[in-house]
């Protein structure tokens, strides 16, 4: 039997703690082997981002287009995607080759408050490449672009917003409550709590808040914990409730870890190498 196999298409942060190098090792973490194809090069840090170079489209496509005519791949994550070219590039090739259950963390703006993707990215994403997907992972500020809304300021709207997204777009949603004020998020004192709506219905996943300023690469990290998860499954449809609660069991100890590591000058990223047991 062949090892399970996961890829991530995303962008490069040198730092390490987001992007394809965040990916990698949560992949490795989950004892899956990683391949990885680079959508753009930004030049950042723990403290910020000062540049983003994306791949050219053509060359996204060609990295994919090499790749999977001779690897089979178990599952994807997609993560930053830097212009519409680049969506549709990624979309051509999703349409026309098979990569495993898909999961789409929509990368707008890093914890730094910097932007990774232009503004055309948001309509090539959300009408386009969304409907292609398997599990869409935003954020509480993603989540309001996506729909055009506010951002949700506490868990009811967390949940209604959940919903009316996968209302819309009849993809299982994952919507991460990471940037809820703890005070008063109202997923229970000092949790984090995200909301899983699916064929299932709504699911509440939560986890004690962790204080530490060590939280780059998080969104990275579940979503490509979900990708590497689900690449260790049989073919078919993904139940993702047990897999997003087994993705934040891992995150929540790489969070732990960070906290100790002390890489960097600003939010530092969280400690990746946390081996979860081997599939049987
Ligand atoms: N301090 C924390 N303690 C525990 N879990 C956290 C904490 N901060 C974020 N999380 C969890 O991390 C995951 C990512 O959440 P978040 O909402 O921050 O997404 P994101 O903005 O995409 O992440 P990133 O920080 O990579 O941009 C979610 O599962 C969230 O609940
Ligand atoms: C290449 C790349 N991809 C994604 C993120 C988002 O991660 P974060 O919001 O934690 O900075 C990032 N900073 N860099």
């Amino acid at each position: 039997m062949s090892a399970a196999v996961a890829l991530t298409i995303a962008g490069s942060d040198p730092s390490g703690g987001a992007g394809v190098q965040a990916d990698l090792k949560t992949f490795a973490a989950h004892r899956v082997y990683g391949c990885a194809a680079i959508t753009a090069l930004t030049a950042q840090n723990t403290r910020g981002v000062t540049a983003v170079h994306p791949v050219p489209a053509a060359v996204v496509a060609g990295q994919l287009e090499t790749l999977l005519t001779d690897v089979t791949v178990h599952a994807t994550k997609i993560g930053m995607l830097p212009d519409a070219d680049v969506v549709r590039a990624v979309v051509s090739v999703l349409r026309s080759r098979p990569a495993g259950p898909v999961v789409l963390d929509p990368v707008m703006v890093a914890t730094s408050g910097d932007r990774l993707a232009g503004p055309d990215v948001v309509t090539a994403l959300r009408d386009e490449l969304l409907p292609l997907v398997d599990l869409v992972t935003p954020n509480v500020p993603e989540a309001g672009v996506l729909l055009g809304e506010r951002p949700a300021e506490d868990l009811a709207a967390v949940i209604r917003q959940a919903q009316t997204l996968y209302g819309r777009c009849g993809v299982p949603v994952l919507l991460k409550g990471g940037h809820l004020d703890a005070d008063h998020h109202g997923g229970g004192p000092g949790e984090s709590a995200d909301v899983l709506v699916d064929t299932a219905g709504v699911r509440i996943v939560a986890r004690d808040r962790i204080d530490t300023p060590a939280t780059h690469g998080t969104g990275c990290t579940l979503s490509s914990a979900l990708a590497a998860l689900a690449s260790r499954r049989p073919p078919g449809p993904v139940p993702w409730a047990p897999l997003v609660e087994e993705a934040r069991s891992y995150l929540q100890e790489a969070l732990r870890r960070g906290a100790g590591l002390g890489i960097g000058h600003g939010h530092g990223p969280v400690g990746h190498q946390v081996y979860v047991a081997a599939p049987d």
